[in-house]
């Protein structure tokens, strides 16, 4: 099993990728810690997957925009499984709005979930890993939107350009430390975060129609990389990107 014995934290983990990556992660050996903000039942759900997995798993509340959850997260998962070995920045929200008009509170919400939150979480991350001093792994779940426009997410796009970014400049600050930092771009991916969006057939047929591998994306499709970014298998792998889209990125005609 490529992440026996390892300890994995993923935030946003009561649904979607989150939920899928945490549950992934313990089929592949690991104890899993996840971090949610609001669904209680989804949590302990994807918890009782994990168990059932014959791993162990808790859920720990708490909204990433604070930057008091990181620190309590890492603390509790710390004291649950005695260390971190792999940490899965997932959590994020994308609420579509046009640009003219787009409401300050939603775009400083979406710059505190996505980008804020990420920065404390991570740090509190490494420096539990820093601490225990053999190395680790860290992966954000950024986006194809780090690489291209969305009209409706104006807002979220560069949180996603700016996570990897962090990623990369991470990746550097944590090298000495052997701890590892990289990022996933997801393409579109079937969860809660478009159901609306995708529920324009129109909008989604056009989605599709772009996908090379033709059809849009299952939480599932994302377990795979997540656990080569967490093993040994990427033991030389740091500041880097994978796209996990389909190869809709490169289908430009
Ligand atoms: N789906 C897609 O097409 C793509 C998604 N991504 C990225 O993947 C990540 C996961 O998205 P996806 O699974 O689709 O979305 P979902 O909406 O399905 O899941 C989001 C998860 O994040 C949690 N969450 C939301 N806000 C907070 C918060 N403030 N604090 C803690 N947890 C929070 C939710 O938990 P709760 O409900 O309990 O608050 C939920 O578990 C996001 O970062 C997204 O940007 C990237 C590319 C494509
Ligand atoms: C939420 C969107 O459907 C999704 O989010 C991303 O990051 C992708 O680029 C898609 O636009």
């Amino acid at each position: 099993m490529l992440l026996e014995g390892k300890t994995v934290l993923v935030t946003g983990a009561s649904a979607g990728i989150g939920r899928a990556v945490a549950i992934g992660c313990a089929a592949h050996g690991a104890n899993v810690a996840l971090n949610f903000s609001r669904d209680v039942a989804g949590a302990n759900a994807a918890v009782a997957e994990i168990e059932a997995l014959g791993r162990k798993g808790i859920a720990i509340q708490g909204d990433v925009s604070d930057p008091a959850t990181a620190t309590a997260f890492v603390a509790q998962a710390v004291e649950a499984f005695g260390r971190v070995d792999v940490f899965v920045n997932n959590a994020g929200i994308c609420p579509f709005h046009a640009f003219l008009d787009m409401p300050v509170e939603t775009f400083e919400r979406t710059m505190r979930v996505n980008l804020h939150g990420a920065y404390f979480m991570v740090q509190a991350a490494a420096n539990q890993m820093v601490k225990q001093g053999d190395g680790g792994s860290i992966i954000a779940m950024s986006s194809i939107s780090a690489l291209v426009g969305g009209e409706y997410q104006t807002h979220y796009t560069p949180t996603k350009a700016g996570l990897h970014s962090l990623m990369q400049s991470v990746a550097i600050a944590l090298g000495k430390h052997n701890i590892r930092c990289n990022s996933l771009f997801p393409g579109t991916i079937l969860t809660d975060i478009n159901k609306d969006d995708l529920a324009d057939q129109e909008k989604r047929s056009y989605m599709e129609g772009r996908i090379p591998l033709g059809r849009l994306g299952q939480p599932e499709d994302l377990v795979g990389p997540t656990v080569f970014l967490a093993s040994d298998l990427s033991q030389y792998v740091t500041g880097a990107s994978l796209l996990v889209d389909g190869g809709a990125y490169v289908n430009l005609q």
